[in-house]
Parts: structure tokens; C-alpha cells; sequence
């Protein structure tokens, strides 16, 4: 792992248990929904692109959410999210493949899975339209994407840093997010999206991820390049139905 920098504890523990997990031992083989297309439909019907991630829970959320999982991705979609992300990590997330499997099959729009994935073998664990690859865990960071691609996955390549965009696009990364989420103490701060957006080249869709709680957040990241917002907390936890909460989010701030 490329370890430059400390990880808090619950990181720490997330990525011990994720090398405990073995792959099924079969390779999958999928054929993905397209999510720059999403991206791009979501723009001409006049919605914010927004992935809305079912998250029943997290190690900076108290309590787990046991809705229905298919029930809130399909509220999701109601609300107009151009792509949903599902987390599919157990022991800190709440999550399950089974999870992913049954909203995939539920909706028509690009499902990304959100996991820690540090092996090939991990990538066969369940079909998805796009995966989460996060720049700092892995150490051969182009054989993981080459895997995924062989697979027929698109792949979302996490970064933090201006250091670690540059080693997402040498390995080939068209799909770039950077996360608002210090890994090292777990603080969300939008700044980290600002600093690192210009240095994107304009052919590569970029995602702002974490800490997007309300739509000056949106317009916000926006205004610094995000061609997409990766929101969980403020769809699931916001103050009204998922469905209300996503559509807060994927409707312009010039339309209200
Ligand atoms: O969300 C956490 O508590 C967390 C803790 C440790 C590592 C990763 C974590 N989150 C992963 C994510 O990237 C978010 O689930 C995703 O970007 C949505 O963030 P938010 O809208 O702030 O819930």
C-alpha cells in the first residue's frame, strides 16, 4: 500500500478487513451501464448530475439505516440521481454485495460499487457498472484498473492530492474523484476539491466526493469543475424523504 500518510484508526481497521476478504475464485464479466453518458443525460434534462450513495451506515455515522435498500435507491432515482453508488464494505458500512446485486437489478441508471478494494480477486466479489479504486491503497494502481477494465468495469479513481491525481492519470484514470474526506482524522473539507480540480484535464469526468450537504455545497463544486457530485449523509440523513432530499440536490440553485 502506499502509505505516505497516516490513516485514522477506523481506516486503519477498514483496510485490515478488506485484506481478510477472498474473491469468489470466478473472474466476472460485465457489461456496464455507461456513466459519463449518465453524467451527460442528467445535464441535458437539466438535472444536477448527482450519484446518490445508499449508505446504512459509516464509521463518522451514528446508528445503521435498515430501509429497504432497493426502496431508497429507487427514491433516489425519483429524485432525478443520474447514477446511485452502493456501499458493499460489511464491517464499517452496513454493506453487502447481495445489496448491490438487488438494487442493480431494481433501477436502469450506472451503479458504482463503494468498497476497499486491494486485490484482483476482490473484484470479482459482485457485478457493477463502475468501481470505486482509491489511488493511496493501491500500490499497482494501472494492473488494478487493467483488471477492472478486463472485466468491463468502469472504474472511479479516488484521489486527495494533487499527487495522487498525477499517479491516477499516468495509470489511465477517465474517471477521476477527489474526496473532501481526510483519511487521516476523517474531516470533510471542501477546499480539497478546489485545490486539486484545476489540475484535471477537461476529458476526464470528475466526481466531487464527500461532505456535499446542501445545494451552496453543489454550486459550489460546480463552480470548481465537478461534472458530478458524489453525495451519501445529506440523501439519507437529510430532514425530508430521500426522494425530496435527492431532488434538492440535482436541482439547480438558477431554477428555485
Ligand atoms: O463516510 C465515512 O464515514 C468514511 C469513513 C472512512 C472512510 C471513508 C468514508 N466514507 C466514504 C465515502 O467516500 C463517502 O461515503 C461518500 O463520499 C459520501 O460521503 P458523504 O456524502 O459525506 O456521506
Amino acid at each position: 500500500m502506499n502509505s505516505r500518510e497516516e490513516l485514522a484508526p477506523a481506516v486503519a481497521s477498514i483496510l485490515e478487513a478488506a485484506r481478510q476478504r477472498q474473491g469468489p475464485g470466478e473472474r466476472v464479466a460485465v457489461t456496464p451501464r455507461d456513466f459519463p453518458a449518465a453524467v451527460a443525460r442528467a445535464e441535458a434534462d437539466g438535472r444536477v448530475p448527482v450519484v446518490a450513495e445508499v449508505k446504512p451506515t459509516s464509521p463518522t455515522t451514528d446508528g445503521t439505516d435498515d430501509r429497504d435498500p432497493v426502496e431508497l435507491a429507487e427514491e433516489m432515482v425519483a429524485g432525478g440521481a443520474a447514477a446511485l453508488s452502493v456501499l458493499t464494505e460489511p464491517e464499517h458500512f452496513g454493506g453487502s454485495c447481495e445489496t448491490l446485486r438487488r438494487v442493480r437489478e431494481a433501477v436502469d441508471v450506472p451503479v458504482l460499487r463503494k468498497d476497499f478494494l486491494l486485490e484482483e480477486q476482490h473484484l470479482d466479489a459482485v457485478e457493477a457498472d463502475v468501481v470505486l479504486l482509491i489511488a493511496r491503497f493501491l500500490d499497482d494502481l494501472e494492473g488494478m484498473l487493467t483488471a477492472a477494465r478486463e472485466r468491463g468495469f468502469q472504474a472511479l479513481v479516488e484521489v486527495h492530492d494533487r499527487t495522487e491525481l498525477r499517479q491516477a492519470l499516468d495509470a489511465g484514470a477517465d474517471v477521476v474523484g477527489v474526496n473532501n474526506r481526510d483519511l487521516a482524522n476523517l474531516v470533510v473539507n471542501l477546499e480539497t476539491f478546489e485545490a486539486v480540480a484545476p489540475d484535471v484535464p477537461d476529458d476526464v469526468t470528475l466526481v466531487a466526493e464527500s461532505g456535499i450537504a446542501m445545494p451552496a455545497d453543489v454550486a459550489r463544486m460546480r463552480r470548481a469543475g465537478a461534472d458530478a457530485l458524489l453525495v451519501g449523509t445529506a440523501i439519507m440523513r437529510g430532514s425530508g424523504t430521500v426522494t425530496e432530499n435527492t431532488r434538492r440536490l440535482t436541482t439547480p440553485m438558477t431554477d428555485r
